[in-house]
């Protein structure tokens, strides 16, 4: 039985997933998660360190686990960037909520995000940010129900927009 009263954001690191949702939890009084924090929660250790301990390859799979095991009725889901990588992880958010992406371009997320060597991205070492940036795009959009342009756009004009397109979606 599909229940679809979550929201769950989508997005590159830095487009704003969990900054906004917070603020988008309060506002429409439902409760808030970080799938971030439910990952370090379960390991016991920084999503830096797990990469420092493995490989991003097993970060990735760790949240696939996370996600697809998660049960968040009536929630604001700020995922991390790298979930898209997860079919059956993104299926069970899916299956609990709208799928939100926060889009923003390649050249707004540089100017935002200073530390992305260190910041913990789960991304093949070497791998450029335009890379990375292009190679997730086909995915975001691929699990898109609503897309919202962050570019150019405060975090209360990125939450009044949204709200009005849920209001649209409902
Ligand atoms: N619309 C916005 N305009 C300017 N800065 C933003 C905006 N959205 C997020 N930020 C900033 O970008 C940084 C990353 O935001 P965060 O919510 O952690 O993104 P994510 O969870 O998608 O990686 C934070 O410093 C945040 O304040
Ligand atoms: O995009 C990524 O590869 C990642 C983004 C991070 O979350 P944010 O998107 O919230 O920064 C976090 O999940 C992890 O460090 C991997
Ligand atoms: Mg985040």
């Amino acid at each position: 039985m599909k229940n679809r009263r979550s929201i769950v954001l989508i997005g590159m690191p830095g487009a704003g997933k969990s900054t906004l949702g917070v603020l988008l939890a309060k506002e429409m009084a439902l409760g808030f998660i970080d799938t971030d924090v439910l990952i370090q929660s379960r390991e016991g250790k920084t999503l830096q360190k797990i990469i420092a301990e493995s490989d991003y390859l097993n970060l990735r799979a760790i949240e696939g686990e996370v996600l697809a095991r998660a049960t968040l009725p009536s929630h604001v889901i700020a995922t991390g960037g790298s979930a898209v990588y997860s079919e059956q992880g993104m299926e069970n958010l899916r299956n609990q909520g709208v799928v939100v992406f926060l889009q923003c371009s390649a050249g707004e997320l540089h100017r935002r995000i200073h530390n992305y060597e260190s910041r913990g991205i789960a991304k093949a070492p070497g791998q450029s940010f335009v890379a990375l940036f292009e190679e997730r795009q086909t995915l975001y959009r691929r699990y898109a129900e609503i897309t919202v342009d962050c570019d150019d756009m405060r975090l209360q004009e990125v939450l009044n927009q949204l709200l009005k397109l849920l209001r649209e979606n409902a």
